[in-house]
């Protein structure tokens, strides 16, 4: 049996800017307010399961535990087939440098595998997102959803925020960071696993 949220206040557990404003933009017409992990101070949990569901838990329940509220967390990657589906769950980890995060980097680091390994065209993809929705009883709720498509080179486009640039999705010309936010929205795999959040714990 799934739970419902019955609640009006969500702690959305990410210290990512770009996800916080997806997120935020797909909650708030269920009339729910967002305060993030940020906003209460609350710390960065280290992930450190080896799978998207596995950080997703660790993130929320943190969260939850810490605010006394629900929380959702969202952990996510890009799993490149040629790379067998690196960076995957590491993908912020391969934009880490010691000293903040450089996507541009971390884009030209797979791009420059795929090279080497001189893999074919097309560079089949896909983003993977899970969702966990976790109660400060300790029940949770995960669901995950994902996006087809290609790694592309050079990056194009300033919208969206990580790997967009790159990231070119089945039967469109426009890559994630070229696309308006609201076209993003309707297709990714952010929207796919909150679709499915949404009809099983807000309308449910
Ligand atoms: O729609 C997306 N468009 C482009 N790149 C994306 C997307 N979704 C995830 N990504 C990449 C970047 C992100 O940094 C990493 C997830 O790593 P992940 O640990 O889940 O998130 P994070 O550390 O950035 O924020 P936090 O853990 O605080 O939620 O995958
Ligand atoms: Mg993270």
């Amino acid at each position: 049996m799934v739970r419902r949220f019955t609640g009006d206040r969500l702690v959305i557990a990410s210290h990512n800017a770009g996800k916080l404003r997806e997120i935020a933009a797909l909650v708030e017409p269920f009339g729910v307010a967002c305060t993030s992990a940020g906003d209460l101070g609350l710390a960065e949990p280290e992930e450190t399961e080896s799978t998207f569901a596995g950080n997703a838990r660790i993130k929320a329940h943190f969260a939850a535990r810490e605010s006394g509220l629900p929380a959702l967390s969202d952990d996510s990657g890009i799993e490149v087939e040629a790379l067998d589906n690196a960076p995957g769950v590491y993908t912020a980890d391969w934009a880490e440098t010691g000293n903040g995060r450089d996507f541009p980097m971390a884009m030209e680091k797979v791009w420059r595998l795929l090279e080497e390994k001189a893999a074919p065209e097309p560079r089949r993809a896909r983003f993977v997102c899970t969702l966990c929705l976790a109660w400060p009883d300790g029940h949770d709720e995960i669901f995950r959803g994902q996006v087809s498509g290609r790694v592309v080179w050079p990056m194009r486009g300033e919208q969206g925020f990580g790997f967009d640039p790159v990231f070119q999705p089945d039967g469109h010309a426009e890559t994630f960071g070229e696309m308006d936010p609201a076209q993003k929205h309707a297709m990714s795999h952010r929207a796919e696993a909150f679709r499915l959040l949404v009809d099983g714990c807000f309308r449910g």
